[in-house]
């Protein structure tokens, strides 16, 4: 048991391996800090595995490939599936406070979005996979073809630090539905909530071996995605890491799901709802400090409505309250590291530089501890400006005028990125006729981050390869065996 909870104080946990049923140190007895973004405070030692424990970790996998998992009956193994899910829900409170601890985001975040998120990833696979199907055909009097599904195998799952037990369980979730048996390796940054996911698994029924967890930084992962037992990688991150990782796994001809950076654009056209606007636009540029890659961090606006919209957009983004996440009057917390404190403030001396003007922020806020950055709202800054086109992923928006579709649309699509877009706009004709043209995976019309776990998620372009979701998630996590039966 590596946590602690009484009613209200939840402690901080070292962080060790999870290999075939037990957590367990590294080899060489090896670690290293895990710290409080939002106090500097260290909040204890995470084990750092290498070569030796993805090796043990990948055999503890391969062996329980052979096993009951894959092949239970799948009620048992739906039952499982949604059990993990429940017991997410058990530990909220832990898992909650865990989660802000790890990565400087509020408590009522955590609760309200990431920790309930990760339960349902759950709780909806395990429905999924009992009525996913295949295809059949029948060839005339000729043939019958069917298919059938098998896990992938082995898969190794890796993990970003901004919504570390939501994007896990958004993996693993379909991957146990689909039987297979895997190795994770969560962020070096964010390291506590997969730890305490592992002894659910177990807790809820899942064999020994099938889920494995390995700490580390890159080369622990490049382990895990050059092992020649791995048979797939399902990949959140940034996007030169995805390139890394296509690097190496390509010896041994991985299959691979990548879920990469994003420079989303919000379109804002003069006949959309400027109340829904405004409150939407506040999330999509600031909840979770920005980071998130579906964030919408170029703003566009048409020059008919732009000096309304940044009249309100300013004012109530001046009533945010940035600082401590277990305040529950936070809105806005602390960004998740040093280093990724240093980028983002980076980007503020680049906007200076490209002769940007905040309207708002544009500096760390004056808070003597922990890495806190005032939300900023930029404008005057040019579509090759560094900061319109790179990705922050940071409480950092751009906000630029457009007169006509067609110039919006240029610059909506002159980035390398093609994760998602949020079009707003009362012309059901022009929202049809923009969301084809949008070269995004995701296209939110008079929304954002609605989601739907049975759609397409993912992007195009740098923003990543394959989608997840659904079927989607349940193809990459099997694969079929067409038969033909000769009539
Ligand atoms: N979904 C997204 O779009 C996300 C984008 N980011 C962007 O990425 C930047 C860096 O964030 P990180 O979490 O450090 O992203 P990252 O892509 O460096 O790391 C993500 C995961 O990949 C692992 N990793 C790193 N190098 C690897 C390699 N060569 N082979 C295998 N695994 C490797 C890391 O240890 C971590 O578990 C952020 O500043 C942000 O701009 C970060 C989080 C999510
Ligand atoms: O699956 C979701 O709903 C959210 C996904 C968010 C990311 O992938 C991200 O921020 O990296």
């Amino acid at each position: 048991m590596q946590t602690t909870e009484t009613e209200t104080v939840v402690k901080p946990i070292n962080c060790s391996h999870y290999i075939n049923g037990k957590y367990v140190p590294s080899s060489n007895g090896k670690t290293f800090e895990n710290v409080n973004p939002a106090t500097e405070e260290v909040l204890g030692v995470v084990a750092e595995g290498g070569k030796e424990e993805v090796d043990q970790a990948v055999k503890s996998a391969k062996k329980a490939l052979k096993g009951e998992w894959s092949t239970l009956p799948l009620r048992k193994r739906s039952a499982i599936v949604r059990k993990i899910g429940d017991l997410i829900l058990e530990r909220k409170s832990e898992l909650a406070t865990l989660e802000s601890l790890d990565t400087g985001k509020p408590l009522w975040l955590s609760k309200s979005v990431d920790i309930d998120r990760a339960a349902y990833n759950f709780h909806f696979f395990a429905d999924y996979m009992i009525s996913v199907g295949t295809e059949s055909y029948q060839q005339d009097d000729i043939a019958i073809h069917y298919a059938v599904r098998r896990p992938t195998g082995v898969v190794g799952l890796i993990n970003p630090w901004n919504l570390p037990l939501l994007l896990m369980t958004w993996k693993l979730a379909p991957a146990l539905a689909a039987g297979n048996t895997v190795v994770m390796k969560p962020s070096e940054v964010t390291p506590m909530t997969a730890t305490v996911l592992a002894e659910i698994c177990t807790e809820a029924g899942v064999p020994d071996g099938v889920v494995n967890m390995v700490h580390g930084f890159g080369e622990t992962g490049a382990a895990i995605t050059s092992h020649e037992d791995v048979d797939a990688i399902a990949f959140t991150g940034e996007t030169i890491t995805g390139s890394a990782i296509m690097k190496s796994a390509a010896p041994t001809l991985k299959k691979l799901s990548f879920e990469l950076g994003g420079k989303n654009p919000n379109i804002i056209f003069g006949d959309a709802d400027l109340d829904d606007v405004i409150e939407t636009t506040m999330k999509s540029s600031f909840i979770n400090q920005g980071e998130v890659c579906l964030c919408g961090s170029r703003i566009y606006v048409e020059r008919s409505i732009y000096d309304e919209f940044l009249n309100r957009f300013v004012a109530k983004t001046k009533e945010l309250k940035v600082g401590d996440p277990f305040d529950e009057t936070t809105n806005v917390g602390a960004l998740v590291s040093e280093e990724h404190y240093n980028k983002v403030l980076s980007y503020l001396d680049i906007a200076k530089e490209e002769g940007g003007t905040f309207l708002t922020g544009g500096k760390a806020a004056d808070i003597e501890k922990g890495f806190y950055v005032e939300p900023t709202i930029i404008t005057g800054l040019g579509k090759e400006s560094r900061c319109v086109r790179e990705e922050i992923f940071g409480p950092v928006v751009t906000v630029i005028p457009f007169d006509t579709e067609e110039e919006v649309m240029e610059q909506v699509n002159g980035t390398h990125y093609g994760l998602s877009a949020s079009l707003w706009t009362s012309d059901i004709k022009r929202a049809t006729r923009l969301s084809a043209q949008i070269e995004a995976g995701m296209v939110w019309v008079n929304t954002w981050f609605l989601r739907d776990l049975r759609t397409p998620f993912g992007g195009m372009k740098h923003s990543g390869i394959g989608r997840e979701g659904g079927a989607h998630s349940f193809d990459f996590y099997s694969e079929l065996t067409n038969v033909t039966v000769k009539l």
